[in-house]
């Protein structure tokens, strides 16, 4: 086994970035960035209520989750054809690439699109065809997660999943996301009986700005497999102690958190007291292009906020490749990867 000790303080900056992680946590049009909004306007003559990519990023000042999502959705309106949702995931990867992340679950919300028109199967095609072109170009592994959007009504989370039948081989399970403020798990009981009938994984965002409760929920009526947050399981210790001794895997996202006020300052943030508590942390960037960082940037930022360490960096790094639901195998090999970097560092000591 490595020796974690062995690295020098100063160099963890650079194994945060070359270290191989999966990012289990990213909306993919969360990471559709104002240049490409405004190029994606001009070649489908979408009308933006901004002059320009600068007007438009000075917008991205947050107060809650709520005042994020408006802008979110704004956003979307200009993806509308299949190459559309290719070019967006597309330079997602790229960036990915750059990170060293060797596996992403992308999160997409297809109520966004077909509620404006757009043909459920261009949505997924799009996405689909990007992640097929990242393993074989980028040697990236990615699957989808299609989301449904929990301030709509059950009754139409379970007609796009049925609509999205036609596709089912092109993604590996389903979510739920949108305002969580009075829209609690339990409202969507029936559809996530019908997902995990048609062997869908299942995960929800619960406890971002929610209550504990709602984690409750999402574990006992979702039967979820990852908490998306989870970071309100704090107020809770008999949530806490659930988590920690099922090894509940938490996708949480600091730089998230910090644009949309959860915590003041990252310095505040509790991924390390939920470190410290023995939960399944990993870390993730929701929504890259609004919050100001992806993966790596969420890495180095929290470890200098928060003082973090390297064994700490080894922990959220595996956590993150075991909670994936990528084949066994592959997990295997990244687990070794993994490793490898990490006796590199120390060796070179
Ligand atoms: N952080 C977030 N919480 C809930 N829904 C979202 N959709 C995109 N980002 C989200
Ligand atoms: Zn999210």
């Amino acid at each position: 086994m490595f020796k974690v000790h062995a690295i020098p303080p100063e160099r963890l900056p650079e194994l945060l970035s070359l270290m191989p992680k999966a990012e289990l946590h990213i909306h993919i049009e969360g990471s559709l960035e104002p240049e490409l909004i405004f190029a994606l306007a001009k070649r489908n003559d979408v009308q933006l209520p901004y002059a320009d990519v600068a007007a438009l990023r000075s917008a991205y000042a947050f107060t809650n989750l709520q005042s994020f999502l408006d802008l979110y959705y704004a956003g979307a309106s200009v993806l509308l054809h299949e190459q559309d949702f290719y070019d967006m995931a597309w330079a997602y990867f790229e960036k990915a690439k750059a990170d060293h992340v060797v596996r992403a679950e992308l999160f997409f919300d297809p109520q966004t699109h077909t509620a404006r028109g757009v043909a459920m199967g261009a949505v997924i095609e799009g996405l689909s065809r990007a992640c097929r072109d990242a393993h074989t170009q980028l040697g990236i592994s990615a699957d989808l997660i299609l989301c449904f959007l929990r301030h709509l009504s059950e009754d139409e989370a379970l007609a796009t999943l049925e609509e999205a039948m036609p596709w089912r081989e092109h993604f590996i399970g389903v979510g739920l996301d949108s305002s969580e403020l009075g829209h609690p798990p339990e409202k969507f009981a029936r559809v996530f009986a019908r997902a995990r009938e048609l062997g869908l994984h299942c995960v929800a965002h619960a406890g971002e700005e929610g209550p504990p409760a709602y984690i409750w929920g999402a574990l006992d009526v979702l039967q979820v497999e990852r908490i998306d947050h989870g970071v309100q399981a704090i107020h809770d210790a008999g949530l806490m102690q659930r988590l920690a001794d099922s090894q509940m895997p938490l996708t949480v996202c600091p730089l998230s958190n910090l644009k949309l006020c959860v915590f003041k300052n990252l310095a505040d943030h509790n991924l390390g007291q939920m470190l410290d508590a023995g939960l399944c942390i990993t870390l993730n960037s929701d929504d890259p292009a609004y919050f100001g960082g992806y993966l790596n940037d969420n890495y180095l930022q929290t470890f200098a906020a928060l003082h973090l360490n390297a064994q700490q960096a080894y922990k959220l790094a595996a956590n993150s490749i075991e909670a994936s639901f990528a084949p066994e195998a592959d997990k295997h090999r990244w687990m070794h990867e993994l490793k490898a970097c990490f006796q590199g560092f120390a060796e070179q000591d």
